[in-house]
């Protein structure tokens, strides 16, 4: 790998027309033309009409040193220029994968806008760093301008707080000054902005290991060479000679070659910008998409992911409704249902364990794990607590779900990788409103990848709903009997509810022994007797009573004096034989 240049993504990313396009080219121009930069421009430029691609090198900054880096010579800023328009977040997500920083780009005569909202969830989801550029300075009249970029800087600043971002620089620039009509004017605050991009630079985490995971963003072909595919190494790595898969094609080809930053090399690893060269391939196959190690990514029907809400999406995400998620360069429509652990489950993990063990259950909980059960949930909830023994929020149920899942339920088979990032979105929202469109986000966990997963995946998820029945104690049998009724309807098949526990008013315990009669009435026999309180309870309510009316007028008139009757148990929503389950 070409050891002498680090390379750092850095999105660009702003509501339409703020000028991220301009910013990209004024980076790139400035930085080459600068004293500091050892290598001349360096620029490579998508063909594809929504992201672009450029960059620029710096010398490689002494505070970045460290032992991977003791050979490195420059500083690469590849610079992800995203689309500003509506459909950005589609586009967005392949891009926002590789992103290890990002500039949030804003018209300084607008502030933010609806789109910079949404890119600043984005990044929120994506990455850690993140740069304010204040653009069209040139715009402000001149008397006033510093105190405009000041009070528009503070609202930025105040936007950020309760973000991770609340730390971020918020840098002043013209990108372009004078607009698209003025001829070729320098740009202004663009060396600032460079040095505050090498003070936030970083050197990304990346790792060699797992199946290789290729995002192409570039594909054309060069006379007498072959195909190049040029694109960010996501996950694992590549070398000269390695088979790969363009799995949306289901075809595999031979690395001929490879290059980065224009030098041939023989290995590429996560986070790498380069370009591989294949033989026999027709470069409009695949003019965006992902490449892996055969047979690493399949298509699947379904998946499992952990969720959160995005709060700034203001409606309810319901169960059962359908959703925008896009995942790596693809966006397709998905039911989604919701569910979640218990908090009550972990709260037992935690109070018999030493801190070291509480973190550990609080990280195992992210992961979803088929021998574990799952509450259905009729809607996503906002986030809250992130610790295990604070709540995240409670329903009218008590319940409270530390950490939820979604099943999605892809409306077309989609290739998705494990761990994948998605992004869920209500892209049909009207694109005028000044709402976010942004729902929930979260990573995929679980693939179902047999067309028939409805029956051989769904059944093997622990989700459960919890049902409860009510009725009335109707008379006493003998001390261990009673006939219980207005539990069942008439035609409920009372057989298989045999042996469940039910409960009494009273505070007995009883098992359901059959039915009596044909109207819904069942046998409850109570091992440990009936205490002599129900017994003369019961025996006045009887007595009181001597017709069917009269004893249902008692009902009405005095509920109190009626023995009551509960029986609560779980069903597993994807049970294809519907058992009832109690602790
Ligand atoms: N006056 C002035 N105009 C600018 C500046 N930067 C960009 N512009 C103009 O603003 C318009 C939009 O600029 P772009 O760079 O295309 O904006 P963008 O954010 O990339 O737009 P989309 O990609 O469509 O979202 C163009 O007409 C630019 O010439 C600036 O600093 N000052
Ligand atoms: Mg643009």
């Amino acid at each position: 790998m070409a050891s002498d240049v680090l390379n750092i993504n850095v999105g660009v990313l702003g509501h339409i027309d703020s000028g991220k396009t301009a910013l990209a080219k004024a980076l790139s121009t400035t930085a080459s033309t600068a004293a500091f930069d050892k290598n001349p421009q360096s620029k490579e430029r998508g063909i594809t009409i929504d992201l672009g691609f450029s960059s620029f090198q710096v010398d490689f900054p002494e505070c970045l040193r460290d032992e991977t880096t003791a050979n490195t010579r420059s500083l690469q800023f590849t610079l992800v220029d995203c689309p500003g328009h509506a459909s950005l977040i589609k586009t967005i997500i392949g891009g926002a994968q590789i992103i290890d920083m990002m500039m949030l780009v804003v018209d300084v005569t607008k502030g933010m806008q609806t789109q910079t909202a949404e890119c600043l969830v984005i990044g929120e989801i994506t990455c850690d760093k993140m740069i304010v550029v204040l653009n069209k300075i040139d715009l402000l009249p001149a008397e006033r301008k510093l105190s405009m970029i000041d009070k528009m800087t503070k609202k930025m600043q105040k936007t950020l707080e309760k973000t991770k971002f609340a730390e971020a620089s918020v840098i002043p620039v013209a990108a372009k000054p004078g607009g698209p009509e003025a001829g070729e004017i320098a740009p202004v605050g663009i060396q600032d902005l460079i040095e505050n991009l090498i003070k936030q630079a970083y050197v990304p985490y990346r790792k060699s290991a797992g199946p290789l995971l290729f995002s192409v963003d570039h594909c054309f072909s060069i006379k007498g060479q072959g195909t190049v595919m040029t694109g960010t190494v996501i996950q694992g790595s590549v070398s000269v000679n390695d088979t790969i898969e363009m799995p949306s094609l289901k075809m595999t080809k031979k690395v001929k070659s490879m290059q980065m930053f224009k030098k041939p090399v023989d290995t590429a690893i996560q986070g790498g910008r380069v370009g591989i060269c294949v033989t026999q391939f027709d470069p409009k196959m695949l003019e965006r998409g992902v490449v892996s190690s055969p047979g690493s990514i399949t298509v699947t029907y379904a998946a499992v992911a952990s969720v959160k809400k995005i709060p700034y999406f203001k409606s309810t995400c319901r169960t059962k409704a359908k959703f925008h998620i896009s995942l790596l360069h693809d966006t397709v429509m998905a039911k989604v249902t919701f569910f979640g652990l218990a908090a009550n489950i972990i709260k037992e993990n935690c109070d018999n364990q030493t801190s070291d063990l509480k973190e550990k259950d609080a990280e195992d909980i992210s992961y979803f794990d088929f021998s574990k059960e799952y509450k259905y949930q009729d809607e996503l909830f906002p986030e809250g607590s992130r610790n295990c023994e604070e709540k995240l929020v409670q329903n009218e149920n008590g319940f409270v779900p530390i950490q939820q899942f979604v099943l999605l339920e892809f409306e077309r088979p989609v290739l998705v990788p494990h761990g994948a990032l998605f992004i869920g979105s209500k892209l049909d929202s009207d694109i005028h409103a000044n709402i976010c469109r942004l729902a929930f986000y979260g990573y995929v966990q679980e693939l179902f990848t047999d067309i028939k997963y409805t029956e051989n995946g769904l059944p093997n998820l622990k989700i459960y709903k919890q049902k409860m029945k009510e009725g009335v104690v109707e008379r006493i049998v003998n001390d261990q009997e009673v006939i219980g009724k207005s539990l069942f309807k008439k035609e409920t098949n009372i057989q298989t509810f045999i042996g469940l526990n039910i409960n009494l008013s009273t505070g007995e315990s009883g098992k359901i022994d059959g039915s009596f009669g044909q109207s819904g009435k069942i046998k409850i026999y109570i091992p440990d007797g009936l205490k002599e309180s129900t017994k003369s309870l019961l025996s006045t309510t009887k007595k009181k009573g001597k017709g069917k009316e009269e004893l249902a007028m008692s009902a009405h008139t005095n509920v109190d004096q009626h023995v009551k009757l509960q029986l609560t148990f779980k069903r597993y929503i994807y049970d294809t034989k519907k058992r009832m389950i109690q602790l």
